[in-house]
């Protein structure tokens, strides 16, 4: 039997064979990852304040013993994906050196008491309702639906949200992680972007997460949260920050300056000019000579980007095609829909996987 075409040779054909097999069991990195999370791994070895052998985090834990070699694998394939670090510590019982486990930068991010904890994300996304969708997606390509968790639920992610509250709850709560997270850097890094601003509407601001952190940390700002009123529902507000039901697509509270986090990537072209059109009403009556709108997204194609970064932001895009009608956009096409919407120029921060757009009328 020949080889397939281009395949020159029997490594050639099991290089390819390789490859194949590393694609397909690739999802095992995060049902790896939302494992050790649910088993509280990270936060085991938080508590105990330095490297943990694997005897020890089994006790920790209450691992069934016999499942002990179990867990050594699950951890193997975590310290390859780097979420956690291998290294030797003296054994005084065994009098010799033994591997322990470690935190690294990303794995102290998921332990759960860890103010900045993004623990939940994980949890929520790889939750057979939300990876579902994916199970949809070469129907998608065939049907008239929106999008692949469209084909399987019958409802857009939003809608959903409004009548399943478990659902609901999640995905804010999911959410919340990244905005407290992104709060936190904004008001470091992007002094630049809120300063002389004393109103911002947070448009589809969620739970308010940012809006608090970014009210916080300039006096002279308020912010309202504008979201869908289930969203908004109950939620407290403060004399800096208060919270308001809508629908963008109908109109945006007034403001000097309106911010857009996680949102116009949901949404295509024509939405998003309809959404920024929508913006530009909302900061056209303010006297400030700094009104704009502030966009917190994704810039994919950027040039001299670490493999993994671009990686990210690929499968993020491939998220939104499952989930929503949206998608993430190169700079080209993010100026196309902001010259459609009438806006005239656009200031760029570099922030991570993401990027603070600031667009002015
Ligand atoms: C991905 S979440 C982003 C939330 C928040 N900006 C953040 O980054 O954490 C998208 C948000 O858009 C809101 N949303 C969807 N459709 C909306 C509409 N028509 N008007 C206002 N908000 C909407 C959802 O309720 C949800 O909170
Ligand atoms: O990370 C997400 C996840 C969602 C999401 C997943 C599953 C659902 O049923 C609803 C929403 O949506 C996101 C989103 O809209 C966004 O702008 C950024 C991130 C995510």
């Amino acid at each position: 039997m020949a080889f397939p075409n281009g395949v020159e040779s029997a490594q050639e054909l099991l290089n390819a064979q390789a490859h194949v097999w590393n694609q397909t069991f690739n999802y095992i990195n995060s049902m790896s990852l939302k494992c050790a999370i649910q088993l509280g791994i990270p936060d085991a070895i938080h508590k105990q304040g330095n490297p943990m052998t694997l005897s020890q985090l089994v006790d920790a834990l209450s691992i069934n013993k016999a499942k002990s070699n179990g867990l050594f694998r699950l951890i193997r394939i975590l310290v390859h994906s780097k979420i956690f670090d291998k290294v030797k510590i003296w054994s005084e019982d065994k009098q010799e050196e033994e591997d322990a486990y470690c935190l690294t930068r990303a794995s102290r991010l998921l332990v759960r008491d860890e103010p900045l904890s993004v623990a939940a994300y994980p949890v929520a996304l790889i939750d057979p309702f939300f990876v579902d969708a994916f199970h949809h997606m070469s129907e998608w390509f065939v049907d008239d639906h929106p999008s692949p968790f469209y084909s399987k639920y019958g409802k857009d992610v939003w809608e959903y949200a409004e009548i399943d509250q478990n659902y609901n709850q999640m995905i804010n709560k999911a959410m919340e992680t990244d905005a407290r997270l992104v709060s936190r850097i904004l008001v470091q890094e992007c002094k630049h972007v809120f300063e002389g601003l004393e109103t911002m509407v947070d448009v589809a601001g969620g739970t308010g997460m940012v809006a608090r952190g970014v009210a916080a940390a300039f006096p002279g700002l308020k912010c309202v949260v504008f979201d869908l009123p289930h969203v908004v529902a109950g939620l407290e507000g403060s004399e800096k920050l208060s919270f308001v039901g809508g629908d963008m697509f109908d109109s945006i509270p007034h403001a000097d300056a309106v911010f857009l986090k996680w949102i116009l990537h949901d949404w295509t072209d024509e939405e998003c000019i309809a959404i920024l059109k929508k913006c530009k009403e909302a900061i056209a009556s303010s006297n400030n000579n700094g009104r704009k709108v502030i966009i917190a997204d994704m810039i994919v194609g950027e040039d001299r980007e670490e493999d993994e970064a671009t990686e990210t932001k690929l499968l993020f895009d491939v998220q939104m095609l499952a989930l929503v009608t949206g998608k993430e956009r190169s700079m080209k096409e993010w100026s196309n829909i902001f010259y459609a919407s009438g806006f005239t120029k656009y200031n760029i921060t570099p922030l991570g996987l993401r990027s603070v757009i600031e667009v002015y009328p």
